[in-house]
């Protein structure tokens, strides 16, 4: 056993020398438990040894950036050819991964992952990124969330109204929970609440180190895990960080190596031409990659920002249907099958939407008719699962892969027919922007912003399911749009500063009670951080970076 792993399981000991250059700047009730010396020992090594890389592959970015901003146009890897050529398969996959007919993903509060594990999904992809705002409090009772669900020991009360009891939330046996699979956040987002040697520590080695170190093992009885999702990647040499990252973790906790499985959201331009790099850096324990279509319009807009031959029409017009989307997710299917891992759908934005009235009952049944028609897209295309936003369309997205996928996955379906070139990645699609499409960018950002300086990072707007991610393609389109001259809309409007000011002023209006809004008290603010971001003369590369400062 190693000195992490028997100082884990003793209880936390005074051990100040050894956690010298630590520091951790806030308190929430309950985080001794949580930041144990061995555990702060962990974070502070794996700081050591890797955050000099870390900050290279970021590097990277701006560097490849630099590259697309003078005119350069992503492409696949010379010096990988041979990768890509050769024959090879990922190691297999355990038999709990198996089957993902369906994920169900959502925020780490302790309703919502016992909702989740209770919900009939096959997995739960419990969301410190795209759906979680990081504010301390959010971050440590997610942990606290986890390590009880894990622990199977997590329960829950609402509190009670007008005398009433409040509900209360335990979860089902194990055989029954969905399988849990963990997403930390992505490299370029800091942890600022601890620092070792003066330096915040990186975010994703905080979510994904503290999640390892506090369940491996009992996940380990269970014969699971620990099994993460991982975002935002941009290339192989970013996979290869994490693997050695795990197989760190995994030497520190005693595990055996290839332990921690992971899954890879394939959300970014420059990553779809490095799939098959991805698979190769991870083959000793990756099972699958994922497409995360937001981020990926997302990072469409950012690689192209100064390319003024592709910019996107409005968000609603770049469905998956789109051929440039559509090549995406052929191709990483094939690229899965071949290498022998899954190939896992993504997101429909639609939500259940809630009343009787007639009005009510027939936006719900246009929305469940949108989430079936895109998850019959998938199964159609070979993805071997996909995920759901809300319980209630479980059995929707579950109903499609029954009828059209017998086994519980399809990876025999080698999709030998696709054949995807660089220029099909990369080709825009034709359309148009509305004035309601730009206007509804501005709703999305601001709601969407002060709902996440308020510590919540999920909502649902006119019935769609905004998050980090859908709220960047509102953020970057506006951007895009505004420093593009000469753009209209389809009513001939030029579409120029003056146009998001009108939007602005209009705004009270769309927006009625700011009160009964989530984080309405920091719609002001929002605005002003909306404001800057689209004046700036450079897209800013995450909304959440700068967010991040005003955050706690
Ligand atoms: C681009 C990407 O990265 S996609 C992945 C990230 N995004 C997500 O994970 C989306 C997660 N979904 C959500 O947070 C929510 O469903 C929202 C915000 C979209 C809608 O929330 P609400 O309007 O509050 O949902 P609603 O009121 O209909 O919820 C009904 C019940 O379902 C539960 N529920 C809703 N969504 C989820 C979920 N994703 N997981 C578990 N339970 C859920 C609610 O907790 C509530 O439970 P209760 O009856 O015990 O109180
Ligand atoms: O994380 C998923 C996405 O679509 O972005
Ligand atoms: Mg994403």
């Amino acid at each position: 056993m190693s000195a992490v792993m028997a100082d884990r399981r003793a209880p936390a000991r005074d051990d100040t020398p050894a956690l010298a250059g630590i520091e951790v700047l806030a308190r929430h009730p309950g985080q001794d438990a949580l930041l144990t010396p061995a555990a702060l020992r962990l974070l502070a090594d794996l700081h050591r040894g890797f955050e000099a890389r870390r900050q290279a592959r970021l590097q990277d970015r701006r560097e490849r950036q630099a590259f697309f901003d003078a005119g350069g146009v992503p492409d696949f890897r010379e010096d990988t050819a041979g990768i890509r050529a050769a024959d090879w398969r990922v190691a297999p996959i355990p038999r709990a991964l198996l089957d993902r007919r369906v994920e169900i993903t959502g925020p780490v509060d302790p309703k919502m992952v016992i909702n989740a594990l209770n919900s009939g999904a096959q997995c739960y992809m419990a969301d410190f990124e795209d759906s979680t705002s990081p504010t301390w409090g959010n971050l440590v009772e997610g942990q606290q969330a986890l390590q009880g669900a894990v622990a199977d020991t997590l329960t829950h009360t609402t509190p009670g109204r007008d005398g009433a009891p409040g509900k209360h939330y335990t979860l089902k046996p194990f055989a029954e929970q969905a399988v849990l699979i963990v997403r930390p956040r992505g490299w370029h987002l800091d942890e600022k609440h601890v620092r070792v040697d003066g330096q915040p520590i990186a975010a994703s080695l905080f979510d994904a180190a503290l999640f390892c170190f506090h369940n491996a093992d009992v996940l380990a009885a269970k014969d699971r895990g620990p099994y993460l999702y991982l975002p935002k990647l941009q290339s192989m040499e970013e996979a290869v960080l994490w693997d050695d990252v795990l197989g760190h973790v995994e030497q520190a906790l005693g595990l055996p190596a290839g332990q921690v499985k992971v899954t890879v959201l394939i959300e970014t331009l420059p990553a779809a031409f490095e799939m098959d790099e991805i698979l190769h850096a991870l083959r000793g324990r990756i099972v699958g990659l994922n497409c995360g279509r937001w981020d990926y319009m997302f990072s469409y807009i950012k690689t192209f920002r100064a390319h003024r031959d592709k910019v996107l029409p409005e968000r609603g017009q770049v469905t998956m249907a789109q051929p440039f989307l559509q090549a995406y997710a052929e191709l990483l299917v094939q690229t899965c099958h071949r290498r022998g891992a899954h190939a896992m759908g993504g997101m429909a934005a639609q939500i259940p939407v809630s009343g009787t009235d007639p009005a009510s009952v027939e936006a719900n049944a246009a929305a469940l008719a949108k989430v079936r028609a895109d998850k019959l897209r998938e199964v159609t295309l070979g993805h071997d699962g996909t995920w759901v936003a809300h319980p209630a369309l479980i059995p929707v997205a579950r109903a499609v892969f029954d009828e059209r996928m017998p086994g519980r996955h399809q990876q025999n379906v080698l999709r030998e027919d696709v054949s995807v070139s660089r220029d099909d990645l990369v080709r825009p699609p034709l359309g148009t922007i509305t004035r309601a499409g730009f206007e509804g960018n501005v709703d999305v950002c601001v709601r969407y912003l002060a709902a996440w300086l308020d510590g919540n990072g999920c909502v649902p707007i006119h019935h769609l399911m905004e998050d980090a991610a859908t709220a960047e393609i509102a953020r970057a389109q506006l951007w895009s749009w505004l420093h593009s001259d000469g753009l209209h809309l389809d009513d001939g409007t030029e579409v120029d500063f003056a146009l998001l000011e009108r939007a602005l002023i209009g705004l009270p209006a769309r927006l009625g009670d700011r009160a009964a809004l989530p984080g309405g008290s920091r719609i002001n603010e929002a605005i002003g951080v909306l404001d800057r971001l689209t004046h700036a003369d450079t897209l800013e590369e995450f909304l959440t970076l700068p967010a991040y400062a005003r955050l706690d």
